[in-house]
């Protein structure tokens, strides 16, 4: 397939387009290097700088078999501050994306979306069918474009896929997680680690947990990017489906810590903060629907792995 990958510069699109490369796949990343990075595009693939918005202009040069959008603005705080911003890149600009990949007959349609738009779950594991109750525009932007695409799915025949990622980290293919702004708990971890930051502040200690820190299901970024090929080559035509991709195991973010001194055998000083609004308690996904109906085992689902390779990415950029 010859498959157009929206922020493919970004972290998990950058290791996407690699592995669709991979698999024989042709691909064209359009990225406006907002948060994304030149040289995280992998050398096989074709290079467009644009903002999604503008799309039409790729498409119309070539013949595309598929979407698969993965950008967008991804900062929870930074939703609730600005959300404007959100409903713009996030909606507008999804909205414009799916406009002209229908006006240039591109069948297929796979979508970054998050578990953030569960909000804060009653049950877990969560699944598919739990109710979506986002509690911040981020999260409550993302659910918008899931519904777009479920009624282009329906109305204009489009083969739609939700990905809806929990927290994902690792690396894969000398790719990984550098953004300018990190808010993410393993790469401050690491920075951590390599006395770049002087300590880790955990956010809230009196959760209703099992140690009182927040709990979340961490996938490794290359067995999600491989749940994206497998939802390309399973997309069909009038449906759109949703998954809910991670491990099945939560981990609270003193294990995190913790498995973080293991792997790089360095202190790692923690301070205990308050709790940060918008967190939920505990985001632990069922994948059992991606299992039965994509094939889809993560081959990497032990957090010291995950950990690992992401402490080995963090470690060699230094070095590059
Ligand atoms: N990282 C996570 O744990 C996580 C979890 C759930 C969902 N997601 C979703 O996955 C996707 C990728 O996340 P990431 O962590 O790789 O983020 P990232 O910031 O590393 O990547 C996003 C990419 O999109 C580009 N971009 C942003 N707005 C654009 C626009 N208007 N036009 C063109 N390019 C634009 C950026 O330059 C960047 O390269 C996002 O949609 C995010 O919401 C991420
Ligand atoms: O310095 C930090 C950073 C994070 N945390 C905690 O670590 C856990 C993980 O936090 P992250 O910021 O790494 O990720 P989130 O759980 O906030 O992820 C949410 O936001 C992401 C986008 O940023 C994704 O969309 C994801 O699906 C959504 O659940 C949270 O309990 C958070 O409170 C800390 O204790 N200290």
């Amino acid at each position: 397939m010859r498959v157009l990958v929206t922020g493919g510069a970004g972290y998990i699109g950058s290791v996407t387009t690699a592995v669709l490369l991979e698999a024989g796949h042709a691909v064209t990343v359009l990225d406006d290097l907002s948060t994304g990075h030149r040289d995280a595009v992998p050398a096989a693939a074709e290079f467009v700088q644009a903002d999604i918005r503008t799309a039409g202009n790729v498409m119309s040069r070539e013949r595309y078999d598929a979407v698969v959008h993965l950008a967008a603005r991804s900062l929870v705080a930074d939703s609730v501050a600005d959300p404007a911003a959100y409903w713009q890149a996030n909606v507008v600009g999804s909205l414009a994306l799916a406009d002209a990949a229908r006006q240039h007959s591109v069948p297929r349609f796979v979508f970054s979306s998050t578990a953030a738009v569960y909000g804060d779950p009653t049950t877990t594991p969560v699944r598919e069918t739990a109710e979506a109750r986002p509690t911040n525009p981020y999260g409550a932007s993302k659910l918008a474009v899931d519904q777009l695409l479920d009624s282009y799915a329906r109305a204009y025949g489009l083969a739609a896929v939700s990905l809806r990622y929990f927290n994902v980290a690792g690396a894969h293919a000398g790719l990984g997680e550098r953004h300018a702004r990190e808010s993410h708990l393993i790469p401050l971890i690491l920075d951590v680690a390599q006395g770049k930051r002087d300590h880790i502040v955990i956010h809230g200690t009196d959760w209703d947990t099992t140690d009182g820190t927040c709990v979340r299901d961490y996938i490794h970024v290359a067995d999600l990017a491989r749940a994206h090929l497998l939802a390309l080559e399973n997309a069909a035509a009038g449906k759109h489906e949703i998954y809910n991709l991670g491990n099945g195991t939560g981990f609270s973010v003193r294990e995190v810590i913790d498995t973080a001194r293991l792997v790089t055998g360095r202190s790692i000083p923690a301070l205990e903060g308050p709790r940060r609004p918008g967190d939920p308690a505990a985001l632990v996904a069922s994948a059992e629907r991606a299992q039965a109906l994509l094939g889809w085992r993560p081959r990497h689902p032990e957090l010291r792995t995950i950990v690992g390779d992401a402490w080995a990415f963090h470690t060699a950029k230094d070095i590059a």
